[in-house]
């Protein structure tokens, strides 16, 4: 029987003279975009005021042309004061602020507006740029009032410098070699790339050696964004702001796009709604630790995250402890990642928001009992009563 990648190969694709030539243009900026935003030796290519020490357990940055109402935004989420005022770039520093939110804190990074041509360096767009690179989710607030064109000239500004939002990075396999040429390979009939393409513009990069499979019908600036391998995918949240200034169509359609939210700050319209959110978006995983006999501390989480560590039960062990995953024999894991409560885990269980989990060390002894978690965590206090009229010979 052909193989997917024999039928698929059987059928060449029609690719144009003229996408030939556009590819290798493309790939020709894409190097010197690199070069250029190749922060100097020894700097993090933030710069003075921007340089903000990394807190809590997640960080967001607002992003958005001047006067949209970031810094309002901010001090209306955080209570850290940002200076708010009618005039364009009222903010020229990063202040950072603290969302406490479901006993976690979320460090808000209020940053200067930025316009077209930011990522060619105008106005503070670089440094802008270079911090919310270091977030884990961006919010990029609008306002309601003005052009929706501004979406797309601040996602077409933040594509320039590698940041690619609310995507996925495209299903291509690409690893250099030391020998035996170019193999090109697709598991699927493409219709945007082909292998002489795919040849020319690895020749641009002077790679001569190496195994390239499509996985998906891709197009040439996925194939460049793979070979350049420093985009960045984050997550973003549109922000409309100021709806208190617009129509009730325009926020019920504005409401209704994906991955968005319509707020007043004036108003105090709708904040809840962000918060729940950016929550949602940054996937966060809190899990309570519960000490043997004891009920677990419900204000004071481990937090975990699939892009920072990883939610395992090894993650969270590492997380309390670098020395704990050694002594671990198997933890025990009420939540809804246990199929039943409790169930006994070992170091690779994946864990999810709001699980409880108790470790249970090498020579020591589990807590005993059936049954749901309340039932469960009461059964140690029934066993110490029975201790203490006649003590358990273990
Ligand atoms: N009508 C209305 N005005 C708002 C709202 N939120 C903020 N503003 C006003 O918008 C103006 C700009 O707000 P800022 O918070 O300074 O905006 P910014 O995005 O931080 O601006 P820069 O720092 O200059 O980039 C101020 O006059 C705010 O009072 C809102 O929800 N509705
Ligand atoms: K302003
Ligand atoms: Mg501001």
């Amino acid at each position: 029987m052909e193989s997917a990648i024999d039928s698929a190969r059987k059928s060449p694709t029609q690719v144009c003279r003229k996408e030939y030539h556009l590819g290798q243009l493309k790939a020709k900026i894409a190097k010197l975009r690199t070069q250029l935003l190749e922060p100097a030796k020894g700097s993090s290519g933030a710069g003075e005021g921007f340089e903000v020490t990394k807190f809590g357990h997640g960080r967001v940055a607002l992003i958005g042309f001047p006067s949209v109402g970031k810094s309002t935004l901010l001090t209306m989420l955080t209570g850290t004061h940002s200076e708010a005022a009618s005039y364009e770039f009222t903010t020229l520093t990063c202040i950072p602020g603290i969302i406490h939110y479901n006993d976690t804190k979320i460090q808000l990074l209020d940053l200067p507006g930025i316009i077209e041509g930011a990522s060619e360096g105008k106005g503070r767009g670089r440094q802008v740029i270079a911090v919310s690179k270091s977030a884990d989710i961006v919010l990029m607030v609008l306002d309601a009032s003005k052009s929706e064109g501004h979406r797309q000239i601040l996602t077409k500004e933040l594509e320039a410098v590698g940041l690619r939002l609310n995507k996925r990075p495209p299903q291509i396999y690409f690893k250099k070699k030391k020998t035996g040429g170019i193999s090109f390979n697709s598991t699927l009939q493409l219709t945007h790339v082909d292998e002489k393409l795919c040849y020319q513009i690895l020749h641009e990069y002077k790679i001569h050696n190496a195994e390239v499979l499509f996985r998906e019908d891709a197009t040439v600036d996925d194939l460049i964004d793979v070979i350049e391998g420093n985009r960045k995918y984050m997550k973003c949240i549109y922000v409309y702001n100021k709806i208190d200034v617009v129509g009730i169509d325009d926020v019920d359609r504005l409401a209704r796009q994906p991955n968005s939210v319509v707020i007043s700050c004036n108003m105090k319209l709708n904040l809840d709604r962000l918060l729940a959110k950016m929550w949602e978006a940054m996937g966060l995983v809190r899990v309570y630790t519960k000490p043997q006999g004891q009920q677990p501390d419900f204000t004071d989480p481990v937090v975990l995250s699939a892009d920072r560590g990883g939610c395992t039960v090894e993650d969270f062990c590492n997380h309390i402890h670098r020395s704990l995953v050694k002594d671990v024999k198997y933890v025990l894991v009420w939540g809804t990642s246990a199929r039943h409560y409790p169930q006994h885990c070992g170091l690779a269980h994946m864990l999810e928001d709001e699980d409880v989990v108790q470790i249970v060390k090498k020579k020591e002894k589990e807590e005993g009992g059936r049954g749901r978690f309340k039932s469960h965590s009461n059964a140690p206090a029934r066993i110490s009563d029975r201790e203490k009229k006649a003590p358990l010979k273990t």
